[in-house]
């Protein structure tokens, strides 16, 4: 198969190992001679199993004619999460990928794109499954420990937070690496497509976070800049059913982002022109994961 990846065909070889398509006949019957045997000597079991089908004179075959699926690498599986499947990004992205990210995410490229502009320089994009929303909430409420709300954070380099929120930092649920590789494979393209120009491979972030607003504990964020070249926040649930009131304003266009879908980010440059504020939470709960990216 070194003609290039489009070859299609059945390949009679000497030895396969991990995926193997046996006719079911030839396991039930265990008397039969004919019966496959892993064992050989002192031979892994898959050199064994080949060995004995070559002596009997059995042909191997491998083919990609059909799809058969795909193996999962589960060498370094972590099972210390409530929802460990969202941590597999790396190791497993096909099917990280099939789960968490929206089914229209690839719409925001290409000729024909749609991108969303509900304020200027503003962008908005369908990034996101509702299950990753769901499980990222999930994980966060499971660790529970959600700031204060104050100025002091010890979770910050000089201790002092100068617009607070309450929230909970990705890396106190240990998804830091994570999150800095879905803004490296899943934001860094929408940005490059948006924001002509500006290039810069890995995006560095140290501010990723998931923020709570309630009306009894912190509803709404006063007006600031972000830390950030730009900024991605990212609507975790939704507006009306979970929560009411809530959204993110841009002071100096006067221009508020209030009908919030579910899943969808935005991003905005943090600094300068976009001063921004987020709006009175009224009624619920709503959750958002915000990024400084490019501080
Ligand atoms: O509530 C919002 O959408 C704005 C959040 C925000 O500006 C921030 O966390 O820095
Ligand atoms: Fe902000």
């Amino acid at each position: 198969m070194t003609e290039g990846a489009c070859d299609r065909g059945v390949w009679n070889v000497p030895y396969i190992s991990m995926v193997y398509l046996i006719n079911g006949t030839l396991l039930r019957d265990m008397d039969s001679e004919n019966l496959p045997s892993f064992i050989s000597g002192m031979m892994d079991p898959d050199m064994a199993f080949c060995k004995n089908l070559r002596d009997k004179g059995i042909f191997m075959f491998v083919t990609n004619m059909d799809h058969y699926g795909h193996l999962l690498n589960m060498d370094n599986y972590d099972t210390s999460h409530i929802h460990n499947d969202l941590y597999e990004i790396y190791n497993n992205q096909l099917d990280w990928e099939k789960r968490y990210i929206h089914e229209n995410y690839t719409k925001s490229f290409g000729p024909d794109r749609q991108m969303e502009e509900p304020c200027p320089d503003v962008f908005w994009f369908p990034l996101v499954s509702t299950t990753f929303c769901d499980h990222l909430i999930g994980e966060m409420e499971n660790f529970g420990r959600w700031s204060d709300g104050t100025n002091s954070d010890n979770r910050l380099a000089g201790g002092y937070e100068n617009v607070p929120t309450r929230d909970i930092h990705m890396n106190q649920i240990g998804m830091e690496p994570q999150w800095l590789y879905f803004l490296r494979e899943y934001i860094r393209p929408v940005q490059e497509s948006i924001f002509l120009g500006y290039f810069h491979d890995p995006p560095t972030a140290v501010m990723n976070f998931v923020v709570r607003y309630r009306p009894d504990e912190q509803p709404s964020l006063r007006p600031h800049h972000d830390s950030s070249t730009y900024t991605i926040n990212i609507a975790l649930n939704r507006k009306g059913i979970d929560y009411e009131g809530g959204g993110c304003r841009f002071i100096r266009y006067n221009c508020s982002v209030t009908d919030l879908r579910h899943g969808w980010s935005l991003i905005h440059p943090g600094r300068l022109t976009h001063y921004h504020e987020g709006l009175t939470v009224t009624n619920g709960t709503r959750y958002i994961a915000i990024s400084f990216v490019d501080p």
